[in-house]
């Protein structure tokens, strides 16, 4: 049977306590693992001794490994190609904020920045967005919630990491478990990484948005909207039939009621589909009753033959966030893109990778001005 990552938290939580070894050890055994990720389970300082084969006959340190590490040449953005234990790729990429400079730069592999990471949750996606890399490979696995933290593992060796944002590969809320999970062990010790600074984006899974709200409360929510009424967000995301945009407006209320938390909206901007000026007022009418922290304009990024869009004019783009901040007096930023020279959208490097071997987005998706606050 292979072995599990080290940070899958149940299943070692489960096998120490049927060992009858204490569970304080497992953060050492982790912040063990962080600091010589190449380890044996022999060298592991102080652990009761039937630790040992425990840890030889179950786990890995890592089940992953880093294939490939690209940086833009902006040198803003590092993109990490992961290779899973099944053979799948992820990606998970590093954005790097200055604060010295007060923007995004700074030298790729250097310390002192502020940096966020962007993690995949899943190989491919089931919804199936038309605009998306990912969302063309179809559903192929879910991540377990180890191969999710050893993500922040690998890039925490890059970079020090200060925001996490679930907008990799995959609708997080479809692989809940794991995700859950992932966050509670990157909020615990040794990671000790502030809720404040995690971000989940999700096409809106109505249910899972209603049952976050009791398993992790106070969770960053950013909710790809992407269209203001129905009929144009079930032609350019089909999963939207299932998660009425009323309904979805309704709980994304009740979740901002309940948990005071932030609500970031993202809006792809697509040529001719989503971005004139009736859209721009429909946008700004329907988040008018509702406290939205900011809504992000995201430039489409092109995925190639994957999808027939275009981006929409720097013009277009503009006005609309003039009508939205004038109008609606509604926060918006235009999302800076970001890594296009290393296929910056999620799930293109996956893809591009598929397509050498001959077997999944564009510039990066993250307004980290927004996230990291
Ligand atoms: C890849 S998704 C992953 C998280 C989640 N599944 C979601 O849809 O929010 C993260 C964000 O990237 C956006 N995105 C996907 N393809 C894109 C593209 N080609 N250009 C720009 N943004 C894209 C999505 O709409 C979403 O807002
Ligand atoms: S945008 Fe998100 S939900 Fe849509 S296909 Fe891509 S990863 Fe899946």
């Amino acid at each position: 049977m292979a072995l599990r990552s080290v940070f899958d938290a149940s299943q070692i939580r489960t096998e120490f306590e049927n060992a009858g070894i204490n569970s304080h050890f497992i953060p050492l055994i982790w912040k063990y693992v962080i600091q010589n990720p190449n380890c044996e389970w022999d060298e592991v300082p102080s652990l009761p001794s039937s630790a040992y084969p425990l840890l030889r006959s179950k786990f890995k340190p890592s089940t992953s490994t880093v294939h490939s590490v690209i940086d833009s040449s902006d040198e803003v953005t590092t993109k990490l190609l992961i290779k899973l234990q099944n053979g799948a790729f992820v990606e998970a990429v590093i954005m790097r904020y200055d604060t010295r400079l007060g923007k995004y730069g700074g030298q790729p592999r250097s310390g002192g920045l502020r940096s966020t990471l962007c993690i995949s949750s899943q190989v491919g996606c089931k919804m199936g967005c038309k605009f998306c890399a990912t969302g063309s490979m179809g559903f192929k696995n879910n991540l377990s919630s180890g191969e999710i933290v050893e993500q922040l593992v690998h890039a925490s060796h890059l970079s020090q990491i200060r925001n996490v944002v679930f907008m990799g590969m995959g609708e997080p809320l479809n692989n809940y478990t794991a995700l859950v999970e992932a966050i509670r062990v990157m909020t615990g010790s040794p990671f000790r990484l502030s809720l404040k600074r995690i971000t989940v984006s999700t096409v809106g899974i109505i249910h899972a948005i209603k049952k976050l709200q009791n398993d992790i409360p106070n969770l960053n929510l950013a909710v790809s909207l992407h269209a203001p009424v129905q009929d144009i967000r079930c032609q350019i995301m089909p999963a939207a039939r299932a998660f009425p945009l009323e309904r979805l407006m309704d709980t994304l209320r009740e979740y901002q009621k309940n948990s005071q938390q932030k609500i970031f909206i993202e809006y792809i901007m697509l040529d001719g589909v989503n971005d004139e000026e009736q859209h721009v007022h429909q946008l700004g009418k329907l988040l008018e009753t509702f406290e939205v922290q900011v809504v992000n304009l995201i430039p489409f990024n092109p995925i190639g033959t994957l999808s027939h869009f275009s981006t929409s004019s720097e013009q277009k783009v503009t006005k609309f966030q003039k009508i939205l901040r004038g109008t609606y007096n509604i926060r918006t930023t235009i999302r800076k893109q970001m890594g296009q020279d290393i296929s910056g959208a999620c799930g293109q490097l996956v893809v591009n990778q598929a397509d050498k071997r001959s077997t999944g987005s564009a510039g990066l998706l993250t307004d980290i001005e927004d996230l990291s606050l």
